[in-house]
């Protein structure tokens, strides 16, 4: 499977946690741009940073970090083409990719410890949409996100 560029981001309380994601998945070979690079920012402009550029390219992955990963999550889904998961689990990463398509994942830098963050990605990163759940058909997870983007055309009217 070829392997998706990632944008990175998080703010002071992420950033830790930020930084030993990244250490991890630039031990894999994954090409990371990082846009907190020189050091945290506010969660609200990590969110719309990320969120911007997983906007314009939409195959690309975005991680975000905050304390508890929502206030990044709220942000980043303000941008049009962005589906940005809060999760806690390694089972919600892998099924916001398996059910809801996710190409952004945010977490809590005050909530995850290390270890579970980088299973978290790798599950996230391994998972394809709509393969894998056995509560519903590849078909149905289809329909739910073709009914997810006409609420998005509606809104952004496109
Ligand atoms: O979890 C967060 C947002 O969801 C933030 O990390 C937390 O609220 C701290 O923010 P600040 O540094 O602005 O006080």
């Amino acid at each position: 499977m070829e392997k998706k560029i990632i944008i990175m981001g998080a703010d002071p309380s992420g950033y830790e946690l930020k930084n030993s994601v990244k250490e991890h998945l630039l031990a894999k070979n994954y090409t990371i741009k990082d846009i907190t690079e020189s050091g945290p920012i506010g969660y609200c402009d990590v969110g719309d940073k990320v969120g911007e550029i997983i906007s314009e390219h939409p195959e690309y992955v975005g991680f975000a970090f905050c304390g508890t990963g929502m206030g990044v999550s709220i942000s980043a889904n303000k941008h049009k083409n962005v589906y940005c998961g809060v999760c806690e689990s390694v089972t919600t990463a892998r099924f916001c990719k398996i059910i809801n398509n996710c190409n952004m994942l945010s977490m809590g830098g005050l909530l995850i410890t290390p270890f579970k963050a980088n299973m978290m990605v790798d599950a996230y990163l391994e998972a394809t949409f709509s393969q894998g759940f056995t509560e519903a058909t590849p078909d149905d997870l289809k329909c739910g996100l073709k009914s997810m983007k006409a609420v998005e055309n509606r809104i952004y009217k496109s």
